[in-house]
């Protein structure tokens, strides 16, 4: 039972409940996998399409194989998550749903008893097809949390920082996400959880949030002090905590976009020394991610300013630390990314898409000044590009459909975001199809689970290592880490970070399907087929 720190140092309990006893739920039986104790070693061929087409318009398709070896460390670390804005809906009411969910509450409501679940993250309330039963040839599917040996949400260590001093039970009453019952039930251990002091640059966020600001670590921004005691907040709370990893998410408020500006966050040379400068445009968020990369922690943004400038993924780079990004997808967007999907490579012709929603949360009222909702606009605006690009049939190159991004602050609902959104698309013949949508969505209760399947992919992440055969067959010598930049981590986020110069993918199956191909492939498996073909070619 790691200590149980009430001095306001922003630690909690962890416990190593039975739950996360790691014991594989499947083995795979083949050449190209073995087990260790300590390992899992595969070798997978990667098999893609080179296209490549000729001077009279046509296509030449060379099927191309790829040898990788992947490592897996089986070995599941004592993880904490130190939340930057633990103080807010989001942060306060994970922190609320991983102690019920380790303590297996229950509640009631006026619908009846409630039982503590893990809805609405991938990892732990979705499975994956493992393969076809060797027998009756139906599909064995397992839960998702199973594919590889995973962190268990029960387990995680929760802390971090904010700019509001309330402690976590005075700020899980400050959202209003959760019901009397079940608060009751966490009060007592939330009251012990503080977040640690924050910085704070009023510009970045709206004016409207200054009265929360009473917990704020001093010293001047023009130095490194802010990013050294980042990084010994993140030391100390490994230490205190008695830790093997730590990852931080930005569930802060949205910032407006920083400028990027030749010589200030170009380079991660300029970025340091812009820093140490006190730079009007480095943001908060972006000394968080430096702070993090330095101390080789991984660093999610959970928000959608460009917390990652050009010099903070040079500087990840550089270091070989993680970071992923930007924006969760908890509601409106996150059906806008698959019914686009759907409506687009179902052939039909979406022209407009607009998406209005109004909110009565604290990021409600952060996004009602204008810089910050622009953050938001842009992520909420770019998730249909891809889709869209990627129909020559429909669209015309340059051609999209028109899209309008309408957020509006009413206090009235609180959490309980009502999104209205219509889509109007041309059929068959000159005929249309409008879609409207009304969808309220709880919106701290769909982004909670994302914020924890982000944490286990991220951490998983750290411990899966590649090499690949060159194609002359001689095979590179040293495992390496995946790339800085997470892309793996799009399916939970609306404006997915990924590395410099490779596409952006928002359409949902696609990324649901990358995340769980790639860690099948850790394991020697396939990609998942629909083809079924052993139902079809009997
Ligand atoms: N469904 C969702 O809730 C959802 C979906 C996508 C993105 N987001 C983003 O997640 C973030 C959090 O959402 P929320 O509903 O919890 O908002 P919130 O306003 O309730 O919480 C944000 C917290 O961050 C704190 N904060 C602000 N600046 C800080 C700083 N520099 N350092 C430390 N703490 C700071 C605030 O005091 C507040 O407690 C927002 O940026 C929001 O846009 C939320
Ligand atoms: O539901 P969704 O589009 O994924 O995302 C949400 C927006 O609809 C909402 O306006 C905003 O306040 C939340 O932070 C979140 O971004």
């Amino acid at each position: 039972m790691a200590p149980h720190a009430d001095d306001g140092t922003g630690f909690t309990n962890g416990n190593s409940s039975a739950t996360s006893a790691n014991k594989d739920l499947f083995t795979v039986n083949s050449p190209n996998v073995t087990y260790t104790p300590s390992e899992i070693r595969s070798k997978y061929t990667y098999r893609t399409t080179l296209v490549e087409q000729s001077p009279d318009g046509k296509y030449v398709a060379t099927p191309k194989e790829t040898v990788y070896d992947f490592k897996v460390d089986r070995k599941v670390p004592k993880t904490g998550v130190m939340l930057v804005g633990w103080g807010g809906n989001n942060g306060s009411t994970v922190t609320a749903g991983i102690i019920a969910n380790r303590r297996g509450l229950a509640w009631e409501t006026r619908e009846g008893p409630r039982v503590a679940n893990y809805y609405g993250s991938v990892i732990m309330g979705s499975t994956i097809k493992l393969g076809t039963n060797a027998k009756t040839a139906k599909d064995v599917n397992i839960p998702f949390h199973d594919a590889l040996p995973m962190v268990h949400p029960n387990d995680l260590v929760l802390g971090g920082w904010d700019i509001s001093g309330l402690n976590l039970a005075d700020a899980m009453d400050r959202a209003a996400v959760l019901e009397p019952t079940l608060k009751a039930q966490v009060k007592k251990e939330m009251a012990s959880m503080v977040p640690l002091p924050s910085i704070y640059y009023p510009d970045f966020i709206a004016a409207n949030q200054e009265d929360r600001a009473n917990n704020l670590i001093p010293g001047s921004k023009a130095s490194m002090d802010h990013v050294e005691r980042i990084r010994k907040d993140i030391r100390d709370f490994k230490t205190m905590n008695a830790l093997d990893k730590v990852i931080v998410q930005w569930t802060a408020n949205t910032e407006r976009f920083a400028d990027i500006i030749h010589g200030v966050n170009d380079t991660s040379d300029n970025l340091l020394r812009a820093i140490e400068n006190g730079h009007e445009e480095v943001s908060p968020s972006t000394v968080f991610a430096v702070a993090c990369i330095l101390e080789g922690v991984p660093f999610i943004n959970g928000s959608p300013q460009n917390t990652f400038v050009p010099g903070a993924i040079e500087l990840a780079e550089k270091h070989n630390a993680f970071i992923g990004g930007d924006d969760f997808k908890s509601g409106q967007t996150k059906m806008k990314s698959a019914l686009v999907d759907f409506l687009i490579s179902a052939g039909i012709r979406l022209t407009s898409i607009a998406s209005y929603n109004h909110l009565g949360n604290n990021d409600g009222k952060n996004l009602s000044s204008q810089k910050q909702f622009r953050s938001k606009e842009i992520s909420k605006s770019n998730v249909v590009d891809d889709m869209v690009e990627a129909n020559t049939v429909l669209y015309k190159e340059g051609e999209h459909p028109d899209h309008t991004v309408v957020i509006k602050y009413m206090p009235a609902v609180g959490d309980n975001k009502r999104a209205l959104d219509e889509y109007y698309a041309e059929i068959f013949l000159g005929g249309h199809q409008t879609i409207s949508i009304f969808n309220v969505c709880e919106d701290s209760l769909l982004a909670s689970p994302l914020i924890i399947d982000l944490v286990l992919v991220a951490e998983m992440m750290t411990r899966i290592q590649w090499k690949a055969q060159s194609n002359d067959g001689a095979a590179t010598k040293e495992y390496k880490n995946f790339h800085s930049v997470l892309s793996i981590l799009s399916y939970m986020l609306k404006a997915p970070l990924t590395p410099p110069g490779t596409p952006v993918i928002n359409a949902l199956a696609k990324q649901r399907g990358a995340l769980t191909n790639i860690f099948r492939a850790c394991v020697g498996l396939e990609p998942e087929s629909d083809m079924t073909l052993e139902h079809k070619l009997f």
